[in-house]
C-alpha cells in the first residue's frame, strides 16, 4: 500500500511543478531529490522501504530522460529559429510556456466582461479572451514567434509572407501536427482530415469529387427541403403569437445534420440522430480536456481517468453504429447503380479496391474514420457558422431587408437552384463578412516533417506552426480602418477588392488542405439564411449574452438567442 502511495504522490508532486512558472530544471531536479529524501526517511520510519524506493527512483529516471530528450530537441529548434530573427517567450524547464499561457488565460478569464451593445459585439476578437497569450505575446514579439509547450516547440505565424506561402504550399512535408491529431483521434481516428502523406492523398482522391460544384449542384433540393423543415418548426412555435424567442442553435444542427446525412450517407437526421449526438458528446469531453494551443496533458497519459473512458466507450459506441450502417448499406448494395453512387458508397468501394491502403489501416478502419470525420465536419462547422450570420443578422435590420427583396425579386415562387443561389448577392456578402469576423475553425495548423522554406523562413523539421484566422481577418493594415465593423459591401467587389493581401482570407483554411466543403457550406448557408430572412424579421434577445467559446470550433457558448416574427 504504501509503496503504491509513494509512487502516486511522487507523480502528484512531480506534476504539481506545472504550476510553477519559469522554474530552472535544475531547480526542479533539486526539489525531486529533496522530496525523496524526506520521502524515504519518512516512510523509513514506519515499514521496509525498498520496493517504494526503487519504484520511485525507475519513475524519477524515466521522467528525466524523457523531458531531458524534450528538453534537448525544443531547444535545439529555439536555436535554429532564433538565428534567424525568431524570437518567443522563454520557457520553463519542463513544460515550456504552458504554466505562463494556463496564468495568462487564468487572469484574462477573471477580467473578461461580455460585451453589451452591437458595436462592441461586432468588434470583439474572440482570440483576446479565448487565446490571451497569443494576443499579448504578438503585441511583444509582433506577428512571427516561437513558444514551448515542453515537448514541443510552436511557431505563431500570422505574418505575411508566411501566412501567403502556406496558404500556396503543395509540399506534403507540411501536414497537419501529430499532437493535434492524436487529441483529437476518437474523433476523427485516420480519417482525411487528421491524416497525412500518402495516406491523406488517397482520401483527398476519394471524397474530393463528391464536393465539386456539379454534385452540389444536385444537392441544392434536398438543402431546401431539410430549410424549409426548419422554416415549419419556427412557424409553427410562433403559432398564433405575434413574437417568440427563440434560441437557434440546435435547430441549425439538427438542419445541416439532416443535410449531410442526406447528401452524403443517403440517411436524415433522424436515422443518424444517435451518432450525432454522440459525437457531439464526444467532441464536449474532447475539448474539455485542454484548451492552451499545443498542449498534450501528460496527467492524462498516466492516469486513466474516467473522463478517459467516457472517451474510449463513446468512440466504440460511433464506431459500431457507424459501422451497422455500413452493413445494411452493404446489403443494399447490389441494387444501387453507379450513377447515383453518394459518398458512403464512395468511401466503401475504395476500401473495398484501393490495393495502396497502408497494411496498418483495415477497410473498416478507414470506412468507419472516413464517416466519422464527414458526419462531423459537415454539419457542426455549418451550423455555428450559421448561427454567427444570424446573431449580425440580428444586429443589422438593414442587411434583412436587403437579403429579404432580393429573395423575393430572384426566387418569387421561393424555390431555389443553383442559377438563383448565385444572383443572391446580399446573402453571400453577409455569409463572406459572417466568416470574416467570426470564423468557426479558428486555426489553420500544420507541422513540418521535414525543413521548410517559408516565405524568407527556414522552419526546421518537427515545428508546429499555428496561423490564427480571426487575428488575420481583423488586421487593420490588410482591412483598413473599419476591419471591426460589420460591413458586407466590403466584399461587393471580390475579396482581391475587400483587402490588401487576398491570401489572407481564410475561413476554409488554405493551401492543398483547404476544406472540402467550402462550395457545399456555402451553399448550404446561403439557402438557410435566405428561407429565415423571407419568412422572418428577428432581433437579438435582450438575454443574449456574448461569449465565443472553442470546443475545437469556435461558437456561442450560450446559444445565439434571437426574438422572431413572422414578415
Ligand atoms: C462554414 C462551414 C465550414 C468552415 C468554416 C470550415 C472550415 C474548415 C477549415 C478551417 C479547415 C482546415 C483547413 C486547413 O487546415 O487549411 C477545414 C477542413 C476540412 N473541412 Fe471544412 N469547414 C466548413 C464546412 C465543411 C463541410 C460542410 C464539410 C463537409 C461536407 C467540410 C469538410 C472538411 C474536410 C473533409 C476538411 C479536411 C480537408 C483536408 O485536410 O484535406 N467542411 N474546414
Amino acid at each position: 500500500m504504501i509503496k503504491i502511495v509513494s509512487i502516486s504522490s511522487f507523480i502528484t508532486y512531480f506534476f504539481s511543478l506545472y504550476n510553477t512558472p519559469k522554474i530552472t530544471r535544475g531547480k526542479i531536479i533539486r526539489k525531486l531529490k529533496f522530496w525523496i529524501a524526506m520521502k524515504g526517511a519518512v516512510i523509513s520510519g514506519f515499514v521496509p522501504v525498498f520496493p517504494a524506493a526503487i519504484a520511485v527512483a525507475v519513475v524519477a529516471v524515466l521522467v528525466h530522460l524523457y523531458f531531458n530528450s524534450a528538453w534537448r530537441k525544443t531547444a535545439e529548434l529555439r536555436r535554429k529559429l532564433r538565428e534567424q530573427g525568431v524570437m518567443g517567450p522563454p520557457p520553463s524547464a519542463l513544460f515550456g510556456n504552458l504554466p505562463e499561457m494556463k496564468k495568462i488565460q487564468l487572469e484574462a478569464a477573471a477580467m473578461a466582461s461580455p460585451p453589451r451593445n452591437a458595436s462592441a459585439i461586432v468588434a470583439h476578437d474572440y482570440t483576446s479572451t479565448l487565446f490571451p497569450y497569443f494576443a499579448k505575446w504578438r503585441k511583444q514579439y509582433g506577428p512571427l514567434y516561437t513558444y514551448s509547450t515542453g515537448t514541443q516547440q510552436h511557431l505563431y505565424a500570422t505574418q505575411v509572407e508566411i501566412v501567403k506561402d502556406l496558404t500556396l504550399s503543395n509540399n506534403l512535408n507540411l501536414g497537419k501536427p501529430l499532437v493535434i491529431n492524436k487529441r483529437s483521434a476518437p474523433l476523427f481516428g485516420h480519417g482525411i482530415t487528421t491524416t497525412n502523406g500518402s495516406l491523406w492523398v488517397l482520401q483527398r482522391k476519394i471524397i474530393a469529387p463528391e464536393f465539386f460544384m456539379d454534385r452540389v449542384r444536385g444537392m441544392v433540393a434536398l438543402m431546401a427541403k431539410a430549410g424549409s423543415s426548419l422554416i415549419e418548426k419556427w412557424e409553427a412555435r410562433i403559432g398564433d403569437g405575434s413574437m417568440v424567442e427563440i434560441k437557434v442553435d440546435e435547430d441549425l444542427k439538427e438542419y445541416s445534420a439532416d443535410v449531410i446525412a442526406r447528401a452524403c450517407f443517403g440517411s436524415s437526421y433522424e436515422k443518424g440522430k444517435e451518432i450525432f449526438t454522440k459525437i457531439r458528446d464526444l467532441q464536449k469531453l474532447l475539448s474539455e480536456e485542454n484548451t492552451l494551443v499545443g498542449s498534450v496533458l501528460l496527467s492524462n497519459k498516466i492516469f486513466k481517468s474516467s473522463k478517459h473512458r467516457r472517451i474510449k466507450k463513446l468512440e466504440k459506441e460511433i464506431n459500431s453504429s457507424i459501422w451497422e450502417t455500413v452493413q445494411q448499406r452493404r446489403e443494399q448494395c447490389s441494387k444501387t447503380s453507379s450513377s447515383d453512387k453518394d459518398l458512403l458508397q464512395l468511401i466503401m468501394d475504395a476500401a473495398m479496391t484501393e490495393s495502396s491502403l497502408p497494411a496498418k489501416q483495415s477497410s473498416k478502419n478507414f470506412i468507419v474514420d472516413n464517416c466519422k470525420t464527414m458526419y462531423f465536419s459537415g454539419h457542426e462547422t455549418t451550423a455555428i457558422a450559421a448561427a454567427w450570420s444570424l446573431m449580425l443578422l440580428a444586429l443589422h435590420p438593414d442587411w434583412q431587408d436587403r437579403i429579404h427583396s432580393e429573395f423575393a425579386h430572384t426566387c418569387p415562387d421561393g424555390r431555389f437552384d443553383i442559377t438563383s443561389i448565385s444572383q443572391l448577392k446580399s446573402v453571400s456578402l453577409v455569409v463572406q463578412e459572417t466568416l470574416r469576423l467570426y470564423p468557426p475553425g479558428a486555426f489553420v495548423s500544420r507541422e513540418t516533417f521535414e525543413e521548410v522554406r517559408l516565405g524568407n523562413l527556414i522552419v526546421p523539421k518537427g515545428v508546429c506552426i499555428w496561423t490564427l484566422i480571426a487575428t488575420l481577418h481583423r488586421d487593420i493594415e490588410i482591412w483598413g480602418e473599419d476591419a471591426n465593423e460589420f460591413k458586407p459591401e466590403r466584399f461587393a467587389d471580390g475579396i482581391s477588392k475587400a483587402c490588401k493581401v487576398p491570401q489572407l482570407y481564410i475561413p476554409f483554411g488554405a493551401g492543398q488542405r483547404l476544406c472540402l466543403g467550402k462550395n457545399f457550406a456555402l451553399v448550404e448557408l446561403k439557402i438557410i439564411i435566405s428561407l429565415i430572412v423571407s419568412k422572418f424579421r428577428f432581433s437579438l434577445s435582450p438575454k443574449y449574452c456574448h461569449s465565443p467559446s472553442y470546443n475545437m470550433i469556435v461558437g456561442p457558448s450560450n446559444g445565439v438567442k434571437i426574438v422572431l416574427q413572422r414578415v
